[in-house]
């Protein structure tokens, strides 16, 4: 064992009122005995349970919270307590389960680090190479989840005569709330002609899993773009998330191999209402209209894809797609605060809708100033991003910030690594469309680009994406 750790069932529940704790046969396993403390750290003196009355109350205003407890029982409430403690503070103990309806890493809390990594399957793989690859990642990742070395024996365990089965770099690190969330990309189905097919899984193409588009700016680079799987690690802790993607290239080694990889720092969005709302490298307050996973309705709406959606395989998965969008950071920080507020919608400080009240006040684009003008410009990015503006259309944003040393120019590298989660591929293109006439993209470029089917949730004893195969 790597180290002690505190398991947290928090999003793997499902749509269809289980509670979240059973969705999976998953309850909280205290690595401790639970006995570990104020996790709400303010003093409440709530312990093991994982959250404090303030935080409770927090989530759900005193009377709602009073209702809860009468109305709902005690079981709602401790899913409650679960959802909460989860989503508070960073806890370094913090593991969350591994096996559930839905991958973790998707409404699960946004952790503060990412490494994102997209391999290409190897040219002699096969289809029964392909399932061994998605078997020993699934055995290796439901360890490493759970604070755990690779594999038994781990990085001192073994033969001094064969390399150690773990890189190392982990040991006695925490699980520090390592999640690892698979993916599968468009070259796994075939190149479409039929002749390429060699994993037998043309047939079982998702339709909607198509290239994205060319949209208007881009400047992708091949390097930076596609990959055929796909593997995002998050933890609380760079150094867990990088022995994450570290251990599981070297278990891919003979079978596919990585094509380009992404780490991230400071989250760019909040994916549970206990979260604050992050900054990102813009100064602005990112992730405030998030879909968030206690909106039940809106995550099984916007990004899980649903039984009735084709295939069945992708059932309870989702689309993520990933954009390297580079922030021209030295230009920006020349242009005037107000410019600043204009070209984003909201104000710098709170994060405030131009056209009034507090960071969660949603906007109103038909409220005018003394001149006539609208308070919130029409070209102004909350006003082209908002669900009004795309059909009702939503996406779960899990975007981490990056800066990856400078340019010739001496300009910071820098930007924000966009990962967004959806039930279809098109609710992004239709937003990324509507946002050519975005005045950020003057500050903007997008240099790299993938899109994946992210399968459901893993069972135990069964590999991520089992059922495409069967
Ligand atoms: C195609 C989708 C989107 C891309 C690409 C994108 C890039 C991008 N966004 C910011 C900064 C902010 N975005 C904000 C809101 C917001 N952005 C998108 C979509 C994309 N953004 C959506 C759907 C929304 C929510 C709109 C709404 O419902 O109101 C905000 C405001 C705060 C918030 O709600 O999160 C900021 C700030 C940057 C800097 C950027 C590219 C680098
Ligand atoms: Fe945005």
């Amino acid at each position: 064992m790597r180290s002690s750790r505190r398991v947290f069932p928090f999003a793997q529940g499902v749509s269809d009122g289980t509670e979240t704790a059973g969705a999976n046969g998953n309850t909280r396993r205290g690595g401790d005995g639970g006995g570990d403390g104020d996790v709400g750290g303010d003093g409440d003196g709530v312990e093991g349970g994982g959250v404090s009355r303030r935080q409770l109350l927090g989530l759900f205003g005193a009377g709602a919270a009073g209702a809860a407890v009468g109305a709902a029982g005690g079981a709602s409430v401790a899913t409650a307590l679960a959802n909460a403690s989860a989503a508070g503070a960073p806890d370094p103990s913090r593991a969350y389960a591994f096996h559930g309806a839905h991958q973790a890493g998707i409404t699960t809390p946004a952790q503060d680090r990412l490494h994102f990594a997209a391999f290409d399957t190897d040219a002699s793989l096969d289809r029964d190479g392909l399932i061994g690859l998605l078997t020993d990642w699934t055995n290796a990742a439901a360890r490493l989840t759970q604070g755990l070395e690779v594999e038994e024996g781990g990085a001192v365990g073994g033969s001094d005569y064969a390399p150690p089965a773990d890189t190392g770099e982990a040991q006695g690190l925490p699980a520090s709330g390592l999640t690892i969330t698979f993916g599968f990309g468009s070259g796994l189905f075939g190149a479409g002609d039929g002749a390429s097919d060699r994993f037998g899984l043309a047939a079982r193409r998702p339709p909607l899993l198509e290239p994205l588009p060319r949209f208007q700016g881009d400047a992708l680079v091949p390097e930076l773009t596609g990959g055929d799987l796909c593997i995002q690690a998050c933890a609380d802790d760079p150094q867990v998330a990088v022995h994450a993607i570290r251990n599981l290239s070297r278990i891919a080694f003979g079978r596919a191999t990585l094509r380009w990889s992404q780490l991230g720092f400071g989250r760019t969005s909040s994916t549970s209402t206990a979260q604050a709302t992050p900054r990102n490298l813009f100064g602005f307050k990112d992730g405030t209209a998030n879909v968030k996973s206690e909106e039940q309705a809106a995550v099984d709406e916007h990004v899980w894809v649903a039984a009735s959606d084709e295939p069945a395989w992708l059932a309870g998965g989702s689309y993520l797609v990933a954009r390297r969008i580079r922030m021209i950071i030295e230009n920006w920080d020349r242009v005037q605060l107000g410019e600043q507020e204009q070209l984003v919608g909201r104000s710098k400080g709170a994060g405030a809708p131009l056209s009034g009240g507090t960071e969660f006040t949603e906007p109103d684009f038909s409220a005018e100033g003394p001149t006539g003008a609208p308070l919130i410009a029409p070209t102004a990015h909350v006003a082209l991003a908002h669900p009004s503006a795309n059909g009702g259309t939503r996406m779960l944003r899990r975007g981490y910030n990056f800066v990856d040393g400078n340019d010739a120019l001496g300009r910071l590298d820098a930007g924000l690594f966009f990962l967004s989660y959806q039930r279809s591929p098109q609710q992004f293109i239709d937003v990324q469309r509507s946002l050519a006439a975005d005045g950020l993209n003057e500050y903007l470029r997008h240099v790299g680009s993938a899109i994946f089917a992210v399968p459901g949730g893993i069972a135990e004893g069964e590999f991520v994406g089992q059922a495409l195969f069967t």
